[in-house]
């Protein structure tokens, strides 16, 4: 017994007696507050949310939507979906109404905005177009995080607030897996054959693979729908609807795509480009083309993409850049899968690389302006971001290492497929039971220091960051814009674990633009016009290593990110340009003698190995890779300048 708060004590007690009512109070009451204005729970229930509005008025909107009302817009919005439901082969699309299923529909007006619907106006010849498709639009963060937590195995908040999600059995992309429709327009203009990343498909397969990702999801209670943007520069902004069955791929993308605002949002009109994600679904094996149940289909002729029998969320990311690498070179505009970032008097670089070589990790820089993480834009107007998310590497990272990203894993953020404490639910960044390809995808406004809108000048420095895992390139090199050139075709990494499916151990790559798995022309389509804008814009090349020092993979260590950070710092001041420099054998690489910060004995790599035979036999061992790779490219010409094309030729390896 003690005392509580009916004021009843023991006559031992020491404590003092606790008053409940107010002093000057005569009338017995257990709450002085007023009594509420519900007649009902249900009321009471529906007095609690109440509708949002757009920030700014909408009189004076021009666009499609403009002069509409409320219910008109709402009924077209709808209508608009369900088109994009619909099976082809029958018309007209599923009956949709927009809500959640499991929410009672309250009878108070201000919240039974959520219930209007379209019916379709078909003759119901089976049970599906008897019943209704509910569509969770453009959701909020926090009610994705409702609907994850509620419905999705695996979805679990962290102790900093973040959703921890698990991405099902794929953990990484599935190259092998991509499927391009060929048709008389792709078939002249896209790359095909080896080494291409476009594997054919005829249309009518896209339609069958089609046609069994929208069944599976008019079979579901309720669909995700997102309408967002692609691309910060206005003139070149692409609109993107992605309907998936999960908050997960929904938060996500939120996360990773512009967000429109509420009045861009009533103005939206018909997407650009749309995406199906039945990623939970299998694709049919007997489909033709089919080698695996997974299947990623793009069809540029309809402006579509289908997800089959895959859950990893960079599909749809990656899926998207590869249609921007399709359209921005149409309109001289380069694609690039690099990041980006701007020093306080307006120096803008570029950081291209393969996955896992630093381009998030390096363009986060506290110092500097963020522009985008991943996937830029180059045009005469200067660089913008194609996202408006950053999906950052989460294996063993630290809050002393890389603050600004740690700071970003709060409410909001996507976690995917990290272990965490089953109690406290902290994660801890160092467990890769899942996976090594542990990622945070959050908004770009996370990071303190965020660009926004994310445009940028023309870029001062081109950085090529590549993981060498042989150990023998320098730390940093100066490139001359035919090295620039070879080394961005040749685009050389040590694949980093996990980010592809099935790849366990550092591997040497050759990934042409630093993304052969992303683009849709051929590689020199891309390099002539990196070529030209470096050359009209004066900008600097740079060959930075952040991999292996002091020997390869298994003997040497990867180069500490202090180190590289201090070396990128020389870049961006422009003190390295005025550095000395010395000039290696085989690579024929630039690399200066000192850089503020760095020790100077580790800018040559050999002088880091303790076996220096070991270290010319790798070094030639590398060179000869690089040549073999090559070989592909040496027929082709670069750029209508035949002079650059054998600058180029000669600017690789020389042994
Ligand atoms: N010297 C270094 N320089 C850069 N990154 C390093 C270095 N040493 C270790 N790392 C680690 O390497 C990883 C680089 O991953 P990051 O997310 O930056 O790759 P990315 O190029 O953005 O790849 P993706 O295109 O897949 O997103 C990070 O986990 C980072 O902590
Ligand atoms: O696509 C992914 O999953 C991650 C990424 O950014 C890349 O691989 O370049
Ligand atoms: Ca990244
Ligand atoms: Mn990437």
């Amino acid at each position: 017994m003690a005392a509580n708060g009916t004021g009843v004590s023991t006559p031992r007690s020491p404590l003092a007696r606790i008053q409940t009512q107010k002093k000057g109070n005569e009338m017995c009451h257990d709450d002085s507050g007023k009594p509420v204005k519900a007649q009902t729970i249900d009321e009471l229930h529906s007095l609690q949310k109440k509708r949002s509005a757009p920030t700014t008025p909408l009189d004076g909107v021009q666009g499609a939507f403009a002069s509409l009302t409320e219910e008109e817009r709402q009924r077209q919005q709808l209508q608009s979906i369900s088109a994009s439901l619909a099976s082809l082969t029958g018309g007209s699309g599923p009956k949709v109404v927009r809500g959640d299923p499991a929410e009672k529909p309250y009878a108070v007006a201000h919240v039974a905005h959520h219930y209007h619907h379209v019916e379709a106006p078909t003759i119901s010849v089976s049970d599906s177009s008897l019943k209704f498709t509910h569509v969770l639009y453009n959701l909020s963060p926090a009610e994705l995080y409702e609907q994850a937590i509620k419905y999705e195995k695996g979805s679990f908040i962290t102790s900093s607030g973040a959703l921890a999600t698990l991405s099902g059995a794929k953990t990484g992309r599935s190259p092998r897996d991509k499927r391009v429709v060929i048709d008389d327009t792709t078939q002249d203009e896209l790359w095909w054959g080896k080494g291409s990343p476009n594997i054919e498909m005829d249309e009518h397969t896209f339609m069958v693979n089609r046609e069994r990702a929208v069944d599976y999801l008019n079979s579901l209670d309720k669909v995700f729908v997102n309408d967002q943007f692609l691309n910060w520069d206005p003139q070149n902004r692409i609109k993107v609807r992605i309907v998936s069955a999960r908050a997960y791929h929904s938060l996500f993308m939120h996360n990773m795509c512009i967000r429109p605002t509420l009045e861009e949002l009533e103005n939206f009109g018909t997407p650009d480009f749309t995406i199906y994600n039945a990623g939970q679904f299998p694709c049919n094996r007997y489909t033709h083309y089919m080698t695996s149940s997974t299947s990623i289909d793009l069809n540029l002729a309809r402006r579509e993409m289908v997800i089959l029998g895959t859950q990893y969320a960079g599909e749809m990311k990656k899926g998207l850049f590869g249609v921007m690498h399709y359209l921005m070179p149409k309109r001289q505009i380069l694609s690039l899968h690099s990041g980006c970032n701007m020093g306080k008097d307006g120096d803008v670089a570029l950081f291209f690389g393969l996955s896992g070589t630093g381009k998030t990790t390096l363009s986060t820089d506290h110092n500097r302006y963020l522009i985008g993480d991943d996937e830029h834009c180059w045009s005469d107007n200067g660089v913008s971001n194609i996202e408006g998310g950053c999906y950052a590497k989460c294996i063993d990272l630290s809050g002393e290492k890389e603050p600004d990203i740690w700071n970003a894993i709060k409410f909001g953020t996507v976690l995917e497929n990290v272990v965490f404490d089953e109690h406290l639910r902290e994660v801890d960044y160092g467990d890769k039971s899942v996976t090594e390809n542990t990622r945070a995808a959050y908004p770009i406004e996370y990071i303190p220091n965020a660009k926004i809108p994310c445009v940028g000048p023309h870029p001062k420095n081109v950085i090529l960051l590549a993981c060498d895992a042989f150990g023998v390139l320098p730390p940093v090199s100066k490139l001359s814009l035919a090295q620039t050139m070879y080394h961005f075709i040749s685009g050389y990494t040590a694949l980093v674990a996990g980010t592809e499916d099935g790849i366990k151990e550092p591997t040497a790559t050759f990934s042409a633009c630093f993304g052969a798995a992303f683009i849709m022309l051929h590689p020199t389509k891309y390099a002539a016009m990196l070529a030209e804008k470096m050359q009209k814009h004066g900008a600097t090349g740079w060959l930075v290593n952040t991999g292996w020092s002091g020997g390869s993979y298994g003997s040497g260590k990867r180069i500490k990110l202090p180190y590289t950070r201090k070396i990128i710092d020389a870049i961006h001041s422009g003190s390295l340009l005025n550095a000395t420099y010395e000039k290696t054998e085989v690579f024929g690489l630039e690399i200066p003698t000192e850089v503020e910060g760095v020790p100077s004995e580790i800018l040559h790599p050999e002088n880091t190995w303790t076996d220096k035979q070991a270290y010319k036999d790798t070094l030639l061992k590398l060179g000869g890779l690089f040549k073999k790779n090559f070989e592909t490219f040496t027929n082709y010409k670069i750029g209508k300048d035949n002079k650059l094309t054998e600058e180029i030729l000669a600017a690789g390896p020389n042994f």
